[in-house]
């Protein structure tokens, strides 16, 4: 199966249906974000979802446990493939997230972001070095019954000696050379798929490529 999904943060949802029917080929999911879901809400997602490939909603849900509950329930009607909350947001949400989520749907934890490094992480109070925040929250997440976690290229090798059977997202993917953007910490598609990663997830080098065709099937090609 192919483990790139192409995340659609893009404004507009005649564009956002346009460039995934035009890669659909050379990927095998879309991901509909924050910037997707606040522009689009459930309209938007159900057009997605008419090209056929599973849907990935990243909603990165972070509140108190009861709300979190109530916002996956809201979402079944969807039938997202793949489903995000924040696992700092603790374990009793993670797991009150986990027991309200659809049948199929996979939830999953985003860890440490990969637009922060271990500097960002001090200013926001947390000691220590991502790496080490990663696993103590991909830890939490495996004890709450989540399917997986969200981490970058740099941690998903260690995550996956430990948590065999877990699934794992990689986002911070940069083919050798590509603009970094805010990403701080990425790491090449190949690395990711050879380090363990479940997901890739791809939106610029794709989506603002000149041919997005040419560059879903350049990386595809790297795997
Ligand atoms: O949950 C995510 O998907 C996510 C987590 C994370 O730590 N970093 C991250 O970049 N993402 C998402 O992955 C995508 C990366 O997009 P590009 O940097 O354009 O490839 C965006 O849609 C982000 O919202």
């Amino acid at each position: 199966m192919n483990p790139i999904y192409l995340a659609l943060d893009l404004p507009r949802l005649d564009a956002a249906i346009a460039l995934a029917q035009k890669v659909k080929g050379h990927i095998g999911g879309l991901k509909l974000g924050l910037e997707f879901f606040c522009a689009h809400g459930h309209h938007g997602v159900h057009e997605v979802a008419k090209v056929g490939l599973p849907i990935f909603l990243d909603l990165k849900l972070h509140d108190i446990p009861n709300t979190v509950a109530g916002a996956m329930q809201a979402i079944h009607v969807l039938e997202p493939a793949i489903v995000t909350v924040h696992a700092s947001g603790g374990r009793a949400m993670m797991e009150d997230a986990k027991a309200a989520a659809g049948e199929h749907c996979k939830v999953v934890a985003v860890t440490v972001l990969t637009s922060l490094d271990d500097s960002d992480l001090a200013a926001t109070g947390v000691g220590g070095s991502s790496h080490d925040q990663v696993l103590r929250l991909a830890d939490l997440a495996a004890e709450a019954g989540l399917d997986g976690i969200v981490c970058s290229g740099h941690e998903v090798g260690e995550v996956h000696r430990r948590w065999k059977n877990g699934y794992f997202v990689v986002p911070g993917l940069r083919p050798a050379e590509a603009a970094l953007g805010d990403q701080k910490r990425a790491v090449t598609p190949r690395q990711a798929r050879d380090a363990g990663a479940s997901v890739l997830v791809i939106g610029r080098p794709i989506s603002r490529a000149e041919d997005p065709v040419a560059a879903a099937r350049a990386i595809e090609g790297t795997l």
